[in-house]
């Protein structure tokens, strides 16, 4: 019965979940960023362009397919990519100026 269920200990469960999750995102995008940053060593050093936009486009769509698969918003998914892109390139583009 729902009424013998402590909402502060499922709270407390879900919240424990949650912070897994975050965690588990965390470690992700640091993998990411850290094989990225070696695209970005590789781009500078052969003086390839920071950015790809073709590539990026057939980004976009297997990751707006996988998240309609996984009953999550396209549109999420979408900006959630551009985001870290954004922030791949800057890191390109301090790469190509010598800055890393
Ligand atoms: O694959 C590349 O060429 C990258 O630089 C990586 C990456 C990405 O983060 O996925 C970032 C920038 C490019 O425009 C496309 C993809």
């Amino acid at each position: 019965m729902s009424d013998s269920i402590d909402p502060v200990a499922a709270l407390g469960r879900l919240r424990g979940t949650i912070d897994n999750i975050d965690a588990a995102l965390i470690f992700m995008l640091a993998e990411r960023f850290r094989a990225t940053k070696q695209v970005g060593v590789l781009k500078a050093e052969h003086g390839m362009p920071p950015s790809d936009p073709a590539r990026e486009e057939h980004q976009i769509a297997r990751l707006r397919r996988l998240a309609e698969e996984a009953d999550l918003d396209p549109e999420f998914a979408e900006k959630w990519f551009n985001f870290v892109v954004a922030e791949v390139i800057r890191h390109h583009e301090a790469a190509a100026n010598g800055e890393h």
